[in-house]
């Protein structure tokens, strides 16, 4: 590395005064400079032989502090040095000591947020490069117990490209980090250790989801063998109460409602209580709770008692995720009936607002049909958003584009070996069934398998699978994956950036049907030749 240049550009920096858009080192990537009095702090971009963006950290400060980052070349400079690092956990350390952006804040303060998630770990700039001026806090690191364990990551690498995404767009307007779908005090403990701002706590195992199914006697008797200071307690609470959320919005619970509400989810609420004890009070946590991925819709009842039976505790989530009528599958959008949507999501909204929480909406990649309503109601408290790793999906829209065998042997792979996320993932594609046959598909209809619903859900689950199988100590498709897409960067930043525009298009209300968000985002010609 040429250091002397480097220092050159340093000067440059200084007399350029904020404006960097000429700079003359075109290595130089210039939104992540920052400029703390003399010192002088930047990411530098190299494309090597592969046609892959190398990056390293370049540091210019004070030769009393600098130590604090790990070199890997150095030149001194009168009072200051000049030293040139690897993006690594030690000078993510250095650096976020001086500057605070660089690590997650709550999202209380915050009205609109939108979780992203990045499976692959090279997506959060593009998302940043979206978000800014746009109004909503970005939670870029939220990647599930499940996909870290599916796709051998930590929670540490996750954390880590998070942060120096923020960094290098000097994204200084505030990012979430989401220990997302922990169920176990152990996975929570792991993700408060990383650094972790938000916690979604997963309770489906705390639910007893039988429950639905006892018949009248069924229920009568399991509720009856409860301690007779509990049966009164709840009878007492709600038995034929109506519990007015907003003007003209009730939740009334029938016995039927009660015996329910109580046997489904009063473990799941202990269980919620007790986490919030032991993590969510000492560090400071954002506390998300989960029911939605359990078999059943949440009814309005239901989802009142969990928060009014929090509330008692003194407890105020700062966002809830029911399991909302219609489904919620990955990958695709929405399916059920808008307007009934609409009808319920009215009192799931009231009750949130009446507790003073927001709602999440989870599996939110897709869900097109009803962002608008969503955006629409969701007016006091605002929503949050996950979406589900759709970010891989775009990246194997580049693979598609730019080496199209390639992802027919991909498709035929996961479709042959689909049982292998049967256990982590409800769906509806099935090979079956109507998920496209990989014989049917050829170079010339290779795109349709990223836009038909079963080959997205097919896609979209085996990510794992794809990544990590091995021949011979070999992997098989990994390398090469990598090898396409660190050589189209740019393309693969394109397809995120529309991806996710029609998204916060429609939830801010910029458009507001799924076919005006297609029509402002989606190009109209190939794109991919111009990358
Ligand atoms: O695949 C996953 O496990 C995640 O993408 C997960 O679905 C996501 O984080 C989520 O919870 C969206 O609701």
């Amino acid at each position: 590395m040429d250091l002397n240049k480097l220092l050159q550009d340093v000067h440059e920096i200084y007399d350029k005064n904020g404006d960097y858009k000429d700079l003359s080192d075109k290595a130089v990537y210039a939104p992540s400079i920052q400029v703390d009095r003399r010192n002088v702090y930047f990411i530098l971009h190299n494309t090597n032989e592969k046609g892959y963006i190398e990056k390293c950290l370049v540091v210019y400060e004070n030769r009393l502090t600098a130590g604090d980052f790990e070199a890997v070349e150095s030149l001194d400079d009168k009072d200051s040095v000049l030293l040139v690092g690897e993006l690594n956990e030690h000078n993510n350390v250095a650096l976020a000591k001086r500057f605070q952006w660089m690590r997650p804040v709550s999202r209380r303060n915050y009205k609109y947020t939108f979780g992203l998630g990045d499976r692959l770990g090279n997506a959060s700039n593009a998302h940043l490069r979206l978000f800014k001026g746009r109004g909503i806090m970005p939670v870029l690191a939220q990647q599930s117990i499940r996909e870290l364990t599916l796709m051998h990551r930590t929670n540490t690498d996750v954390f880590q490209s998070a942060s120096w995404a923020v960094f290098e767009e000097g994204f200084t307007y505030g990012w979430g980090a989401d220990g997302d779908h922990v169920k176990t005090p152990y996975e929570v403990d792991y993700a408060v250790k990383i650094g972790c701002s938000m916690i979604t706590l997963d309770c489906t195992e705390e639910i007893h989801n039988d429950v639905v199914n006892l018949d009248e006697a069924a229920l009568d008797k399991r509720f009856n063998a409860l301690d007779p200071d509990q049966i009164k307690y709840f009878n007492d609470t709600y038995l034929n109460k109506d519990f007015e959320v907003a003007d003209g919005v009730k939740v009334h619970f029938t016995k039927k409602d009660v015996e329910e509400s109580v046997l489904t989810f009063y473990d799941a609420i202990l269980f919620a209580i007790g986490i919030h004890d032991k993590f969510v009070v000492p560090y400071n946590l954002d506390f998300e709770i989960s029911m939605d991925e359990t078999p059943y819709q949440t009814t309005p009842e239901n989802h009142f008692f969990f928060a009014n039976e929090l509330h008692r505790k003194g407890i105020t989530p700062v966002t809830m995720a029911p399991r909302f009528y219609g489904e919620f599958q990955k990958a695709i959008d929405y399916i059920g009936d808008t307007d009934r949507f609409e009808r319920e999501y009215v009192v799931h909204e009231s009750i949130a607002e009446h507790f003073g929480y927001k709602l999440s909406i989870h599996s939110g990649s897709d869900k097109l049909s009803v962002y608008e309503i969503i955006g629409r109601l969701s007016k006091q408290h605002g929503w949050h958003v996950k979406t589900a790793g759709t970010n891989w999906l775009e990246a194997l829209r580049v693979i598609a584009h730019k080496d199209p065998k390639f992802m027919l042997e991909l498709y035929k792979f996961s479709y042959e070996n689909l049982d292998d996320v049967k256990a982590f993932y409800v769906f509806n594609a099935q090979t079956d069934g109507t998920a496209p046959k990989p014989a049917d598909m050829n170079e010339s209809n290779v795109m349709d398998l990223l836009d038909n619903d079963d080959a997205r859900q097919v896609l979209h689950t085996m990510y794992g699978s794809i990544m990590n199988l091995k021949k011979n100590y070999h992997y098989v498709y990994r390398d090469k994956l990598w090898d396409i897409l660190l050589k189209n960067q740019a393309l693969y930043d394109k397809y995120l950036n529309i991806h996710i525009a029609e998204h916060l298009d429609l939830l801010q209300g910029v458009v507001k049907t799924k076919a005006e968000a297609r029509e402002k985002n989606e190009p109209k010609t190939d794109i991919s030749k111009n990358y």
